[in-house]
């Protein structure tokens, strides 16, 4: 089935991987910048007339890769237009979120971190790794290119809130979330260390470090490219076109 898209955040990163893959697919995409008017030869509208765009062009999902406070203006657009919407953005504060579900009530709504499948198992397997290694050290690594502007990254959080809610589902103890270390500073039980690094062009790596007395496991997972997440959302948008209002996770697409 070839859709059509609205694509917010035209100028960045992933929205340019997002037409790029979708013009791959013989998906029609309309692309929104804040200022841009052209980009890469491709036109833009501007993002003051997206209620506009959505009302008139009425296009089958809205993918959104933006920023937290953009992300929740577009959602809110597509609440009033009644079109659905997939949103990739990473750094949301509790609040931020709230308006997104509320979203959800007029138009079916998907909001994934991360939309790697490899990340998805990776996920099932931190699960399932906390569950049979209770009394284990975790430490989790997350490393990224050096203009990312979250800390630690989305996916980073969404393993640090799978790994606590395992632990709460066995009745055990979580420690805190030790964001690196400095000076004396020795592990209490039950902490998890965090570690975010921003380097050069690294597209996005995710390490959790599972160690006892006699052994360590490591689970990581390495993104080579974009695409890998652009391929996802559009799957993502595919599978939600058409769905009741509603909120919806990434591993429902991937059942
Ligand atoms: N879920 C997933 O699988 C993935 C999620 N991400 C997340 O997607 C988001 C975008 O990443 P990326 O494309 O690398 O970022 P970029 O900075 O390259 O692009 C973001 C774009 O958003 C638009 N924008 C709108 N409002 C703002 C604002 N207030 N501040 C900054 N930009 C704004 C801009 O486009 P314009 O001016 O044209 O409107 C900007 O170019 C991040 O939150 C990132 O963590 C990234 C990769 C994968
Ligand atoms: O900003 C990025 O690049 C990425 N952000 C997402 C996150 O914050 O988890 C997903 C991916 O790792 C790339």
């Amino acid at each position: 089935m070839s859709l059509r898209l609205a694509v917010t955040g035209a100028t960045g990163r992933m929205a340019q991987e997002v037409v790029a893959e979708a013009d791959e697919r013989g998906d029609e995409t309309l692309a929104v910048s804040r200022g841009a008017e052209r980009v890469d030869g491709f036109e833009v509208s501007p993002a003051d007339d997206l209620p506009t765009l959505l009302a008139e062009e009425r296009p089958d999902a809205l993918v959104d890769f933006t920023d937290p406070e953009a992300s929740v203006e577009y959602v809110a657009a597509c609440a009033e237009a009644g079109v659905p919407a997939v949103i990739g953005t990473t750094g949301f504060s509790d609040d931020q979120l709230d308006a997104l579900r509320r979203a959800s009530d007029e138009v079916p709504v998907l909001h994934a971190p991360n939309f790697s499948r490899g990340v998805a198992v990776l996920t099932d397997l931190v699960e399932r790794a906390t569950r049979l290694l209770p009394d284990y050290d975790v430490e989790l690594t997350e490393t990224h290119h050096r203009e990312k502007r979250d800390a630690p990254s989305g996916t980073a959080n969404a393993l640090l809130d799978a790994i606590e809610a395992e632990r709460a589902d066995a009745g055990q103890d979580s420690g805190e979330r030790v964001h690196g270390r400095e000076g004396v500073a020795p592990r209490d039980d039950g902490d998890i260390g965090v570690h975010a690094r921003r380097a050069g062009g690294v597209r996005g790596e995710h390490e959790v470090l599972f160690a006892g007395g006699d052994e360590s496991l490591t689970l990581a997972h390495r993104a080579g490219s974009r695409r890998v997440f652009a391929s996802g959302a559009l799957d993502a948008a595919e599978w939600l076109a058409g769905r009741d209002a509603g909120w919806y996770e990434f591993e429902e697409v991937l059942a």
